[in-house]
């Protein structure tokens, strides 16, 4: 199981490959999965925004998952898997799963949709923390609608089990709080464009979609600053800019898996709706870039 202090570095939030007509595709999975680590990645997260996850049935969660760890166990690395949902009974019930499954922690959004209070937010950590697997919580309110109060971040990040956040709050005045109150859980950036800042303010690594694609560069981004060689980190996150922005041009997945399907990842950029594939002037662009 994930140790808060093994939470660092660069995680990637993989794909969910399908067909062309929309079933799962492991013969892509494993291969891609196993190039991810081999470019330096620290941790694999199944099943996260990028993966579709509310499009993502729990025996295909399952399938992934076994995937997954096929390739990561042997290379002693970590399997996240995303369990999170706006139902605190189903999301421990998938939480718990996720940890017969073998998932080394689980990723669990904000309850999404109900607009919960904060005391409920919290509640909700606390039930789903109480399955035994470690749990990330995870900080995304321009997805889910509700945006959690400094206070009540660090309240999450006191409870037993809970071993960090990423955040994709959009910006870095949460980190710098967190910061500030001498919080010692890792937060983890999940929002891309703010990588190496978050990085400069005590971020112990990123979630990152786009990292699916240059994942390499964005290792070299996050052990340059750990020696402290912020110039050279700085150039090259901004190597970084121009894919980051593409990635996020119309809703993730779609550019990524176009991208991946292009580069020859995984075999199709089959998108389940209600995502749709990415347009042709986006195309042209990502054709551009690479
Ligand atoms: O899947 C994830 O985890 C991520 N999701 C974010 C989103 O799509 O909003 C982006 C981030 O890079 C990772």
């Amino acid at each position: 199981m994930l140790k808060e202090q093994d939470l660092r570095g660069i995680y990637v939030p993989v794909v969910t490959p399908m067909r062309a007509d929309g079933e799962l595709d492991l013969a892509s999975f494993e291969p891609y999965v196993r190039q991810l680590l081999e470019d330096g990645a620290n941790g694999i997260v199944v099943n996260g925004t990028t993966g579709e996850a509310p499009t993502v049935t729990l025996e295909e969660m399952a399938a992934l998952t076994a995937a997954a760890r096929s390739v990561c166990q042997p290379a002693n690395k970590p399997v996240v898997v995303g369990t999170g949902t706006n139902d605190t009974a189903s999301t421990v019930r998938k939480t718990a799963f996720a940890g017969e499954l073998g998932a080394d922690a689980a990723l669990v959004v904000v309850p999404y949709y109900s607009r919960p209070s904060q005391e409920g937010i919290i509640e909700h950590y606390r039930q789903a923390a109480g399955t035994g697997l470690p749990v990330i919580a995870y900080e995304i309110p321009a997805r889910t609608g509700v945006r959690l109060a400094p206070d009540t971040v660090k309240a999450i990040l006191d409870l037993d089990g809970v071993i960090g956040i990423k955040d994709s709050s959009g910006g870095i005045e949460l980190m710098l709080e967190l910061a500030r109150s001498g919080n010692h859980k890792p937060v983890l950036c999940g929002e891309d464009i703010y990588f190496h800042a978050m990085l400069c303010s005590g971020a112990a690594g990123g979630m990152l979609a786009s990292a699916n694609v240059r994942t390499s560069s964005f290792v070299e981004v996050y052990e340059q600053l750990m020696q402290d060689r912020l110039a050279a980190s700085r150039q090259s996150f901004l190597t970084l800019l121009p894919l980051i922005r593409l990635l996020f041009q119309e809703p993730n997945p779609a550019p990524l898996k176009w991208l991946l399907a292009r580069q020859g990842s995984i075999a199709s950029d089959h998108i389940r709706m209600p995502l749709t594939p990415v347009s042709e002037e986006l195309q042209q662009q990502l054709s551009s870039w690479l």
